[in-house]
Order: structure tokens, then sequence, then C-alpha cells
């Protein structure tokens, strides 16, 4: 398929949710891979980087003062603190690709999930959970990014957004990363029908 036939009057958004460690970074470097005409938006955030993370790619990667002012200037979507780090979504990117006609997909935390559903009712919003609790922390754990003291509060924080699952439109269990990938991909194509299409311009 072009590009082109991926286009419609009414594109949305699609917003990925999901404890850490669940598999979201996966599924997106293979939606990357396979399906080009996919757009991600690339979060902000002032956590440092991984070792195998590129910035501009898979985080814009910000100090706390210069993604303060960014938030203060109205420049992000949704943006929220998950842990002790700031991450949001940059808004122009977002805007430009849903005006284009293109479905966009961006990443975010519950909190960032309840931002876009407020300010955008027509975006639709995709729980990634794990096949089982000791599963996720399994995958969390043998990542081997975080100190177990992140890893602690990581998991507190996953059993609250396990808990509000049932917020989200569509819920896709993750167990392989394959599967969870084409999932999602068949998620992204549905027009939305109305011109409530556009994105709200404030939060
Ligand atoms: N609100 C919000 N959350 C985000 C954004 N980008 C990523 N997140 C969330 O921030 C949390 C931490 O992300 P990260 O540090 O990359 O850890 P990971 O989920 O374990 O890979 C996860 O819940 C992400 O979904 C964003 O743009 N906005
Ligand atoms: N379906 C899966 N089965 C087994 N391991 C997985 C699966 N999906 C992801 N993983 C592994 O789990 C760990 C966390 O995945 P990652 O994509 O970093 O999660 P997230 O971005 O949601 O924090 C990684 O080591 C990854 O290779």
């Amino acid at each position: 398929m072009s590009f082109d036939e991926h286009r419609h009057s009414a594109a949305r958004l699609t917003v990925l949710s999901g404890p850490s460690g669940v598999g979201k970074g996966s599924v997106k470097a293979l939606i990357r891979e396979r399906y080009p005409w996919v757009w991600f938006s690339v979060s902000a955030t002032t956590r440092s980087p991984r070792p195998d993370e590129i910035p501009g790619f898979h985080y814009h990667y910000y100090d706390r003062a210069h993604f303060e002012k960014l938030a203060g200037d109205g420049q992000f979507l949704e943006w929220a603190q998950y842990a002790n780090n700031l991450y949001g979504t940059p808004r122009g990117p977002v805007e430009e690709r849903l005006a284009a006609g293109y479905p966009a997909v961006m990443e975010a935390d519950l909190q960032g999930a309840r931002q876009v559903r407020k300010a955008m009712p027509t975006a639709q919003l995709v729980f990634l959970a794990p096949p089982s609790w000791d599963e996720l922390v399994r995958r969390l754990k043998g990542r081997g990014t975080e100190d177990p003291e992140t890893i602690k509060r990581r998991l507190a924080l996953a059993e609250e957004e396990l808990a509000a699952e049932a917020e989200f439109d569509h819920t896709i269990v993750n167990h392989s990363v394959e599967q969870a990938t084409e999932e999602l991909v068949s998620l992204l194509s549905s027009p939305v029908e109305s011109s409530a299409a556009c994105p709200a311009s404030n939060l």
C-alpha cells in the first residue's frame, strides 16, 4: 500500500499506553521497521537516554527547565510527571500530521491518555497489557535498564495503570511482539466519521 492510501479526510490519533516493561517500545520498533506509513510522535522527556536510545528518534531529551518552559508555552498536547521525570507530546507535529489526513500514534502514560481523552474525544486509546503480572515483572527486570529502586517504583505505578484498563477503547495483550504489532496496526486506519477529528486548540 502506498502512503496515500492511508490518507483520510478525518485521520485519527491513537494513544498507546501500558505499564513500564510491557513492550510498548518493542512494538513501536517493529511497526517502524515494517510499516513506514505509520507515524509516531517523538515524545520529550527529562529522563536520561538509555544506552541504546537515539536522541530525536526514541525521545527528545531536555533538561527540566527547558521542558517546563515548553510546557508553559503550551507546546505540549499533553504532559505529565511519571516517577521522577516529565514526559510530553509535542503538539505541532501531531496536529500537522492529522491535518494532512494521516493517522498519528503517540505514547503516553495514564495521566497523559486521560488528558488526550478530554482534549481530543475522537482519539482512540489503546492499552498494551502483559499476559500476566509475573511476566511483566520478568520483562521489566530482564530489560536491565533500571536499578532495583526504579523497578519498584515502576511496578507500583503499573498496578495503578492495570487497574485503569477499562478506561481504554481497546486492550491488546502483548503475548508476542509480532501479534501485538499486527493488532495495533489493524486499529490505526479507522477514520473518524465526524468533523470533530480536528484537535482542540487548548487543553
Ligand atoms: N504523558 C506522557 N507519557 C509518556 C510520553 N512518552 C512516554 N510516556 C510514558 O512515560 C512512562 C515512562 O517511559 P520510559 O521512561 O520510556 O519507560 P518505559 O515505558 O519502561 O520504556 C511510560 O508510561 C510511557 O508510556 C509522553 O509523551 N507523555
Ligand atoms: N511479547 C514479548 N515477549 C517477551 N519479551 C518481550 C515481549 N515484548 C517485549 N519484551 C521484552 O520486554 C522488555 C521490555 O520491553 P519494552 O519494549 O522496553 O517495554 P516498554 O517500552 O513498554 O517499557 C524488553 O527486554 C523486551 O525485549
